[in-house]
């Protein structure tokens, strides 16, 4: 049971978090903390939360758990912010999608790594964000990723583990630098595709003949092309080294594709096709 959660930045996934754990009736309190009062009394009027402040320090008072779920340019702030008035019993977490970049923030913000800190990533999300999109199943059967340091704290683990495990998602630990090459393919590169694949279409011309002839594939392909591109480019700017390694990877791989369009191999296509088929098919089941 969390008896006071202070949570920084109730929107999509603050906000859906803190509903998930009322609906699960194991948090006593939810406390808001932002720095747009507009979002935190959008937040108190949907139920998500049951006050908030606007001052760092008075929003941990007294809290056992605090989560971190500003945009990833924000962390540091937030910390240098909290830093000093965070109770030391209080389990300290975050939810950003890149988590080198949360731990370094971190530490510059605290001025040392707090013993109480885990970092952590639930992979799941939309394509919206603010509070009005929470909701309380969004961590329901998914991916939790914590990626506790050396200096973590055992009890803290532990706790932050349970916070999620509440929420009914599912919770795994990685090392931070797997953490950030595994997301860097599997979500920060396919993002990338599909904001360059809608600019580059959008840019071609006759623009509008070009989305109304698009297919159901280009809706499936694109929908993360909605997302928020203030986040995007902080996680692009905080997982650089990754994403950068993964795109040449993948650019290479797309010339093999031209090259065999080029050359009409058409036994490389399909080999390449039927490879991904099968890949696909056999992990999304
Ligand atoms: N959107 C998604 O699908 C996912 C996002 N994440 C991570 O979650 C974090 C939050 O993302 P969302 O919930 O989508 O964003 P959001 O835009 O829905 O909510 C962010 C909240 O942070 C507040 N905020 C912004 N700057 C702040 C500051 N300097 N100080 C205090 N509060 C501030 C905003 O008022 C807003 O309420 C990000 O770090 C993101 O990387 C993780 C998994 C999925
Ligand atoms: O909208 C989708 O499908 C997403 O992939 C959302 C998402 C965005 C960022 C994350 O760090 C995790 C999940």
């Amino acid at each position: 049971m969390i008896k006071r959660l202070t949570i920084f930045g109730v929107g999509l996934i603050g906000g859906s978090l803190a509903m998930a754990l009322r609906a699960a009736g194991t948090c006593h309190e939810v406390v808001g903390c932002s720095r747009s009062e507009e979002h935190l009394r959008q937040a108190l009027e949907r139920g998500v939360i049951d006050r908030y402040t606007l001052d760092p320090a008075e929003a941990v008072q007294g809290a056992d758990m605090v989560v971190l779920a500003v945009p990833l340019g924000a962390m540091r702030a937030v910390c240098a912010a909290i830093r000093g008035h965070l109770a030391p019993e209080a389990a300290l977490t975050d939810v950003g999608s890149a988590k080198g970049s949360v731990v370094e923030a971190v530490r510059e913000g605290f001025g040392e790594m707090p013993l109480n800190f885990v970092p952590g990533h639930p992979i799941a999300g939309t394509e919206k964000s603010g509070v009005s999109a929470a909701f309380p199943g969004l961590f329901h059967g998914r991916r939790v990723i914590l990626t506790p340091l050396e200096t973590s704290d055992l009890g803290a683990l532990a706790r932050v583990r349970t916070m999620w495990e509440e929420t009914g998602a599912v919770v795994e630990t990685l090392s931070v630098a797997h953490h950030d090459e595994v997301l860097a393919a599997t979500s920060h590169l396919p993002h990338l595709l599909a904001f360059g694949l809608v600019d580059s279409l959008a840019r071609m011309g006759e623009r509008d003949e070009i989305f109304r002839y698009a297919a159901g594939g280009f809706r499936d392909f694109t929908r993360i092309a909605s997302s928020d591109p203030v986040m995007w480019r902080d996680i692009c700017l905080a997982n650089r080294e990754a994403i950068l390694q993964v795109m040449a990877g993948y650019q290479q791989d797309l010339g093999l594709i031209t090259r065999a369009i080029e050359a009409q191999d058409g036994d490389a296509l399909l080999e390449i096709f039927q490879r991904a088929k099968a890949a696909r098919d056999e992990f999304c089941q």
